[in-house]
């Protein structure tokens, strides 16, 4: 095991402790998104985990050594861990090939000016190596910390929320060069998002915290399609939750459906339609049946009244 955080106790306040008897395991190897909306503790959890924070009472357990925090280190963080918080500590006089290289030895220039083009490469930075960070936007600094992170090959890589301040495009481009960089050098990653839709392919494993406490730890799939809750489900986008009475009234096997798991049937239950938009890649309807607003994407622009089915 490669993170072991046992009956772990940690609180900003005394009145409100954040974590209580927090426990989680992390396998070697794997990628692992910390997922929660905001508030409810990931970079908390990430900064105890990298020793940046003193906790009350548990164990955090790495590679079978217990952490001490904070107390237990002359530098902040531990070695072998690398950690890209939201502010990215840059050195601002420094290029951004001199800062991709700050911790790699200056023994074989070569080797090292090659490393550095590749994770340049890695993180969509080829054209930037001689620019200074201030001339960075927000989103182009981070990935300068995030290829600075991977020169070490860490054995643990965190990163805080490394996607939001990119656009689409980018993100996409970045997601898959990144984790099939992971991979290869078997780095282990966590990462914390507050969404993840556009991350799920390459997922191992999801940790779902609300407010402090681990309510979800399941494969991709099985948190998909087995929510633990509706907000479990609200981390995938849109989708439709239904109360108890609901659930009768449609005959229902479970208490969310995502849009798409909501089709237009010969059989099934009346439904009008109130709104459908152009979407892109769908149109994104409104529909109300027994009542019930419900969202359903479909191939074609739907009018009228239609028929559901809920698959
Ligand atoms: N330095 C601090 N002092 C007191 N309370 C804090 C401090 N930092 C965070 N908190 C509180 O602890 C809780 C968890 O915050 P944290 O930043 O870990 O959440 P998060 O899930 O990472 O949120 P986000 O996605 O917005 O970064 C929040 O209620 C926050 O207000």
């Amino acid at each position: 095991m490669l993170l072991e955080i046992n009956n772990l106790y940690f609180s900003y306040s005394k009145e409100k402790p954040l974590f209580q008897n927090l426990n989680l395991r992390f396998e070697e190897g794997k990628i692992i998104a910390l997922a929660g909306e905001s508030g409810c503790g990931k970079s908390t959890l990430l900064n105890l985990v990298y020793g940046l924070l003193d906790w009350e009472s548990g164990d955090i357990i790495f590679d079978g050594e217990k952490l001490m925090g904070p107390k237990g280190n002359l530098v902040p963080g531990e070695a072998q861990m690398k950690f890209v918080a939201q502010n990215f500590d840059l050195m601002p006089y420094a290029t951004v090939a001199e800062n991709v290289g700050k911790f790699i030895s200056n023994i074989n220039l070569a080797k090292k000016k090659e490393t550095v083009a590749e994770l340049l490469e890695v993180v969509g930075l080829e054209e930037f190596a001689t620019v200074l960070p201030k001339y960075l936007s927000g989103g182009q600094q981070q990935r300068v910390a995030i290829a600075r992170a991977l020169s070490v090959l860490p054995k643990l890589l965190i990163l805080d929320e490394p996607f939001s301040n990119l656009d689409f495009p980018r993100k996409i481009e970045l997601r898959e060069k990144l984790f099939r960089y992971v991979k290869q050098n078997n780095i282990s990653l966590v990462i914390s998002t507050h969404e993840l839709q556009d991350i799920i392919p390459w997922l191992d494993q999801i940790i779902v915290l609300e407010n402090g406490k681990l309510i979800q730890n399941d494969n991709p799939e099985e948190t998909f399609r087995n929510p633990y809750n509706s907000y479990v489900a609200k981390l995938f986008g849109e989708v439709n939750i239904f109360n108890e009475s609901e659930i009768e009234d449609f005959q229902l096997s479970k208490f969310s459906y995502y849009p798409k798991e909501v089709k237009i049937s010969e059989n099934g239950f009346e439904a009008e339609v109130l709104e459908s938009r152009f979407a892109g890649n769908h149109y994104w309807n409104k529909v109300k049946s027994k009542n019930k607003e419900l969202v359903i994407y479909t191939d074609k622009k739907i009018e009228n009244s239609v028929t559901i089915s809920f698959v």
